[in-house]
C-alpha cells in the first residue's frame, strides 16, 4: 500500500444528498497465492438521478471489481476485503451504505432497485429455464406478483426491449436466441423490477457494431423513460462521448480524473486522460467539442500498467507519463476537487498552477 492509503477521499459530490449513489474511498483487495493484491484503491465518484456515469480504463484497471464490489457479488472464495462507503438513495428516500448493509438486505436490493448486466449474458442467464420463467421469477420474488401476472409481465418486458414475437420468445431458452437477443433479455431481466440504478459492465463489447449501436440506443431510451441512473463500464471512449453524462477515468485501480463528459473531452487534465483521448478517432472528440480535434491516427500509450502486486511508490502512471518529475515518484497524489463535479489525481496541476 502507498502513503495515500490511510487518507481516503470522501464522496466527491459538491451538492450533498443530490446523488443517487455516492462512492467514497472504496478499496478492494483479494487474497491470492502470491499474497494480497490491491485491485481497487480509494475510488470515489457520484452518480446523479437519471444520469449515466461511464467508468473507463484499460483492461485490468479495476472497473469490474468496482462494479462487483458495489453489487456485493464477489465470490466467497476470492476472500475480497472491502473498505469505504457507497451511499445509495433508496426509492423510499432512505440513504443506505451498500458496503455496510447486511447480506439479506443487500439481496433484497439486488435485481430490484439495484440491477446489473454483464458482457456475456450466457454467464448470468440460467440455461435450463425459459427466458420468460427467469424474468417472471424475479417479478414474483421482488414485486410479489402471482404466477400469471408475472408471466404477462415477462412478456411485456420482452416487448419493452424490442424483442420481436415476444409472445413466442418468452417460452424459449437462452441458447435458442442470438447474442444480441440474449443481451436484450438480460436488459429485460435487469429492468423487470424497475431499478433506480443499473450497473452495466461492458454490455455491448461482445456484440457486432450494428447490434452494439441498437443496444446502446435501447438502453438510452429506457433510461430516459424510467429516470434510472447508470454506471456504465467501458473501455470505449467513443461510446462515452455519445452516451454518458459524466465520466471517471481509472488507472491501476484508482480514479485519476472525473468530470462531466463535455468538460473532460474539451479539457482533459490528467496526462493519462490526454493519452487516452489522443487514441480516439477525431469524430468522437468533435462530437464533444474537443479543442483541436482532427482526424487523428490511433496512438497507443507507450509502456505497460504496473502490476497490482508491485505498485510503484508514487503515482502509478508516472513510469508512462511524458511529463513526470521526481516528486511524482515519492507519494501517491490524492484525488482532489478542481471544479464543479471535477476531480483530479495529479500533482502536475499544483506544480504548474
Ligand atoms: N477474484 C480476484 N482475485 C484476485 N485478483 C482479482 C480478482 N478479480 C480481479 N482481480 C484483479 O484485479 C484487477 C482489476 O481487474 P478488473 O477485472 O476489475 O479489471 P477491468 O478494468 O474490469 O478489466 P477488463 O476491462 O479487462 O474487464 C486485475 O489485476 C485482476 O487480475
Amino acid at each position: 500500500m502507498t502513503s495515500e492509503a490511510s487518507t481516503t477521499t470522501p464522496p466527491c459530490d459538491t451538492t450533498p444528498g443530490a446523488a443517487r449513489l455516492e462512492v467514497g474511498g472504496l478499496s478492494t483487495s483479494f487474497a491470492t497465492d502470491a499474497g494480497r493484491i490491491q485491485s481497487v484503491a480509494d475510488v470515489s465518484f457520484a452518480i446523479h438521478p437519471g444520469e449515466t456515469l461511464a467508468l473507463v480504463g484499460e483492461s485490468g484497471s479495476g472497473k469490474s471489481v468496482t462494479s462487483l464490489t458495489l453489487m456485493g457479488l464477489h465470490a466467497r472464495t476470492s476472500q475480497a476485503q472491502v473498505t469505504g462507503q457507497a451511499w445509495f438513495v433508496r426509492r423510499d428516500g432512505r440513504r443506505v451504505d451498500l458496503l455496510a448493509m447486511p447480506e439479506a438486505e443487500k439481496r433484497a436490493l439486488r435485481g430490484n432497485e439495484l440491477a446489473m448486466i454483464f458482457q456475456e449474458p450466457m454467464t448470468s442467464l440460467n440455461p435450463v429455464l425459459t427466458v420468460g420463467e427467469q424474468i417472471a421469477e424475479s417479478a414474483r420474488l421482488h414485486l410479489k406478483m402471482d404466477r400469471s401476472t408475472a408471466h404477462a409481465h415477462a412478456r411485456r418486458m420482452l416487448e419493452l426491449v424490442e424483442i420481436p414475437a415476444a409472445a413466442q420468445r418468452v417460452n424459449e431458452y437462452p441458447h435458442q436466441l442470438s447474442g444480441g437477443m440474449r443481451q436484450r433479455v438480460m436488459i429485460a431481466l435487469a429492468m423487470a423490477c424497475n431499478p433506480t440504478l443499473l450497473i452495466a459492465d461492458e454490455p455491448t463489447t461482445a456484440l457486432d457494431v450494428t447490434i452494439q449501436a441498437q443496444i446502446l440506443a435501447l438502453m438510452g431510451r429506457l433510461q430516459k423513460e424510467t429516470g434510472m441512473s447508470m454506471l456504465f463500464v467501458t473501455h470505449n471512449l467513443g461510446v462515452v462521448a455519445q452516451y454518458a453524462d459524466a465520466v471517471a477515468v481509472m488507472y491501476a485501480g484508482r480514479i485519476v480524473e472525473s468530470a462531466r463528459v463535455h468538460d473532460l473531452f474539451a479539457r482533459p487534465e490528467h496526462p493519462y486522460t490526454r493519452g487516452l483521448l489522443a487514441c480516439l478517432p477525431g469524430v468522437a472528440r468533435r462530437q464533444q467539442g474537443a479543442i483541436g480535434a482532427g482526424r487523428r491516427k490511433l496512438v497507443a500509450i507507450a509502456g505497460q500498467v504496473s502490476s497490482p502486486m508491485a505498485p510503484p511508490p508514487g503515482c502509478a502512471f508516472s513510469p508512462r507519463c511524458a511529463s513526470t518529475q521526481p516528486a511524482c515518484d515519492s507519494a501517491m497524489p490524492r484525488l482532489e476537487a478542481i471544479g464543479a463535479r471535477r476531480m483530479l489525481r495529479c500533482i502536475q496541476r499544483e506544480v504548474t498552477a
